[in-house]
């Protein structure tokens, strides 16, 4: 009996629908732990029905947020709760897409207080910013503040008076330091209790995970924020047919596939016919079964799920029905009113799964994600590092992909790049040939993949330019010991002393007149032959051509010939990796041969 009366209740449904929040924010900077704690708490909070367990998601509706918070009292409010999205991350809010935007309609953005900014948290802000969702701050970790005495769920200003003045202001710093990097990136940001125009800044709340100190302000930030600027957003038609995204494609014991849905606009019962994406085409079977996770209370019960009737959005709910195989996770879910119109909603379907806004060049590199959300995300972010993309596609990394990828010229742009998406095994064959010409990257955080790949372009320059340095002659300016020539000539054998740049062996010397005299055949230290002998090195050498005491005499100074067109890379290309002292001798050699030819080498 109770079943069926929620039942009809949530097919009632209501005129704003509950808002769907996501959590972002870098690796453990708390989003599980403050998720938790939102959960957790209202779940002791609660008389029955504080919140609900839905798929995927968990309903905390305004009255548990009202008894939680002891405010909104006097406040005219009719969000009926907030949706959380039960994984948090950047990966669960890319992949939520509804109608080629986020599903979610706000998020928190977590950031440890302690840490600060770290490289996802600036990822997780370039997201908000695209897709424009609107978000709090959540500053976690605020009990973890070295001296922080702890009033357990207690709002933010009742904790924050009985602290000490120094973690007083320890935290202030902190926030201050937080709100200058937000700043730098564009978003005004303020203390959530000193903004006086929500309109115009963001707010930080200061909480913890742990002792839930801030979280009764974080989500009355939250409600406030969908009533003030989503409430037109939020509208829903109660009882239009359903829109969702899926979640996840997952089998059950005694259901076969399933489809975990979050569904944020109309309403869906079994019996409907639906339209989803598999990798073939969209398909259209027909609801068997919604189902929910059963209350806590009734965990004995055997079934793990509930069965109802219909939902109403905003909920996550499962979806059993035949042929759910191959759905595509973060696919999106239209029920089909009227077999007339199918047609028409599976050309919709398929036109939002295939469109991956991803600006393409020429030439650039490959990327691969496994959703769409992802990539489009990745893709993003590779646009801001000024990194080109020349395809881009969702799947896992195949043999297929790599051989197209080989065909590609240019080293640095046979690349792929791999997010979040398997590599199928004949393509980890291709690249374990040697004569795999193709480079790949592959992992599940974007800003880290971004950086394997610069900073292996930069090692492949610098290789590059090594290799070059190996055949351009360097400057080298030497001097002729004095009372260490032990052989006159054929080849003259003579001690010297390296007095700038890098003398290496075969170059040809020159007089300080210009007059080259005869090439270096040889260099020895202490009776071992090297190739090179670096500034202040004093070595025995070998010259083939002149006779020491006529072209050349002890103490004369002579430098390495170098050609004018290495001149030319050396000052047009190489300059600023020469070092200092290598530049003296480069431009002593070079204001030698341009005092008769002033343009000699340019
Ligand atoms: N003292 C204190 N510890 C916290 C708080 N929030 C999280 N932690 C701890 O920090 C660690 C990471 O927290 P999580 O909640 O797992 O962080 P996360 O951001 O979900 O991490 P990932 O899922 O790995 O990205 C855990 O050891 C938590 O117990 C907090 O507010 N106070």
């Amino acid at each position: 009996m109770a079943k069926k009366k929620k039942a009809e209740k949530e097919s009632e449904g209501s005129k704003i629908r509950t808002p769907i929040v996501c959590v972002l924010g870098h690796v453990d900077h708390g989003k599980t732990s403050l998720l938790d704690w939102i959960r957790g708490s209202s779940v002791v909070a609660g008389e029955a029905g504080a919140i609900t367990q839905h798929i995927g998601a968990t309903l905390v509706p305004l009255d548990a947020i009202a008894r939680m918070s002891g405010a909104l009292k006097n406040l005219q409010i009719n969000v009926p709760g907030l949706l959380f999205i039960d994984t948090p991350g950047h990966q669960a809010f890319t992949t939520l897409r509804a109608r080629g935007g986020a599903l979610a309609d706000m998020a928190i953005l977590v950031v440890d207080i302690n840490e600060g900014f770290q490289p996802q948290t600036i990822e997780a802000l370039e997201i908000l910013r695209t897709y424009r969702t609107p978000f709090v701050v959540a500053a976690t970790k605020i009990d973890r503040i070295h001296g922080w005495r702890v009033n357990q769920n207690a709002p933010f200003k009742t904790t924050f008076a009985t602290q000490g003045d120094r973690v007083k202001q320890v935290f202030e710093t902190r926030t201050y330091e937080l709100i200058g990097k937000l700043s730098e990136m564009g978003f005004n940001c303020e203390r959530f209790d000193r903004v006086s125009d929500f309109a115009r800044n963001i707010a930080i709340v200061p909480v913890s995970g742990i002792t839930g100190e801030g979280v009764p302000d974080l989500l009355m930030m939250l409600i406030g924020l969908a009533q003030r600027y989503m409430t037109d957003a939020l509208a829903v038609s109660v009882d239009g047919p359903g829109i969702g995204t899926v979640l996840e494609v997952k089998e059950e014991r005694g259901l076969g596939m399933t489809l975990d849905v979050i569904l944020y606009d109309g309403v869906i019962g079994v019996g409907d016919e639906i339209a989803v994406a598999t990798a073939e085409g969209v398909i259209n079977p027909k609801v068997r079964s919604l189902l929910k996770p059963r209350p806590m209370s009734e965990i004995l019960v055997e079934e793990k799920f509930e069965r109802v009737k219909s939902v109403t959005a905003a909920a996550g709910i499962k979806v059993s029905a035949p042929h759910l195989e191959g759905v595509i996770a973060g696919s999106p879910l239209r029920v089909i009113p009227d077999p007339a119109g199918r047609d028409a909603i599976n050309e919709e379907v398929r036109r939002e799964v295939e469109e991956i806004h991803v600006n393409l060049v020429d030439e650039g590199i490959f990327i691969k994600a496994d959703t769409i959300g992802a990539l489009e995300a990745l893709a993003k972010e590779l646009e801001d590092h000024g990194i080109g993309i020349r395809k881009a596609e969702v799947g896992p990394v195949s043999r297929h992909d790599l051989i197209e990828v080989g065909t590609v010229k240019d080293p640095f742009h046979a690349v792929l790049l791999a997010f979040n998406t398997p590599i199928l095994p004949d393509a980890v064959e291709i690249l374990k040939d040697p004569s795999n010409k193709v480079t790949l990257f592959s992992g599940d955080i974007i800003y880290r993949l971004i950086e394997d790949y610069t900073e292996w372009v930069k090692e492949q320059q610098r290789r590059i330019e090594a290799q070059r340095f190996e055949h351009i002659v360097l400057p080298a300016k030497i001097s002729i010991l004095e009372g260490c020539v032990f052989r006159q000539s054929n080849p003259a054998v003579v001690g010297v002393r390296v007095l700038g740049g890098k003398l290496r062996n075969g170059v040809y010397l020159v007089r300080r007149d210009g007059k080259r005299i005869g090439q270096l055949k040889n260099i020895q230290v202490r009776g071992e032959n090297v190739s090179e002998a670096e500034a202040g090195a004093e070595v025995a050498v070998s010259i083939e051509g002149p006779t020491i005491g006529r072209q050349i005499s002890e103490n004369d100074e002579l430098f390495a010939d170098i050609p004018e067109h290495h001149v030319k890379v050396l000052e047009k290309e190489m300059l600023g990796s020469l070092k200092p002292g290598m530049r003296e001798v480069l431009e002593e050699y070079t204001a030698m041969r341009r005092k008769d030819e002033p343009f000699w080498g340019k």
